[in-house]
């Protein structure tokens, strides 16, 4: 893959092992969510998400996706407890999505897809920063949380407002006082599993905890994901969707569900 990655016939995720061997690795991400092969963990904890909206600092359109990114110098806004063990602080969230409404997210469940997926970053405190961390297979937890087509979303909505000052590939702009914790459902029963990054370098460094329940977006809101694009000012446009890798192959791992 002579040129940068992407989700095009060319530089996307079947040809991603060219330059990232690790594509094919033993813990892979996403995976396919079989809730019958799940194993209930009594001794799994409830997940305590505590988030500071003054540590929001940014939207930006990197190419990928829309990403939200943090400050993360202080423990302002963590996640702590469920599968992990220690402080994990949040350095950004973004989004995976479709073309259309059947597909979208990463994950799957029972080979079911939403239309989009919400990515929360976390790095584990007890190294240095999430570069360091990003390299050691405790370094990261992401929480994972579907999106269905619903009613429309309040807090969506303020990334959408957004949207039109990040349209282009390497915008950015101040996105200051949004609170994280309003993305997320209101049950926090999830699955977790050792996997990976799901895009390049693709590092098997994560603790995969991904919710039952998903929260909604509406058909239009959904609309104005699709009008973002992966091209920068100048170029021709191209829609930023199907920003998504498919299921990969369990390989034997464990999926625990902390509810019954
Ligand atoms: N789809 S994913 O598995 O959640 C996923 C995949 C690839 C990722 O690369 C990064 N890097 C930073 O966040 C970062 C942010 C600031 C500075 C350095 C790194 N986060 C990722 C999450
Ligand atoms: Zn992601």
């Amino acid at each position: 893959m002579s040129q940068a990655w992407g989700y095009a016939a060319n530089n996307g995720p079947d040809k991603w092992a060219d330059s990232f061997p690790i594509a094919n690795g033993p813990r892979q991400s996403p995976i396919d969510i079989v809730p019958g092969e799940a194993s209930y963990d009594a001794e799994l904890k409830p997940l305590v998400l505590k988030y500071d909206p003054s540590t929001c600092l940014e939207i930006l359109n990197n190419g990928h996706s829309l990403q939200v990114t943090f400050v993360d110098d202080t423990d302002s806004s963590t996640l702590k407890d469920g599968p992990i063990s220690g402080t994990y602080r949040l350095k950004q969230f973004h989004f995976h999505w479709g073309a259309s409404d059947d597909k979208g997210s990463e994950h799957t469940v029972a080979g079911t897809k939403y239309p989009a997926e919400l990515h929360l970053v976390h790095w584990n405190t007890k190294y240095e920063s999430f570069g360091k961390a990003a390299s050691q297979p405790d370094g990261l937890a992401v929480v994972g949380v579907f999106l269905k087509i619903g009613a429309k979303n309040a807090s969506l909505q303020k990334l959408i407002d957004a949207f039109e000052s990040i349209k282009t590939k390497g915008r950015q702009s101040s996105f200051a006082n949004f609170n994280p914790a309003t993305l997320l459902p209101g049950c926090l029963d999830y699955w977790t599993y050792d996997g990976s990054l799901t895009t390049p370098p693709l590092l098997e460094s994560v603790t995969w905890i991904v919710c039952k329940e998903p929260i909604s977006i509406s058909s239009e809101q959904m609309g104005k994901f699709r009008s973002l694009l992966f091209s920068a000012e100048g170029e021709a446009e191209c829609c930023m969707v199907d920003n998504y890798r498919p299921p990969q192959p369990l390989k034997g791992r464990p999926v625990r569900a902390s509810f019954k």
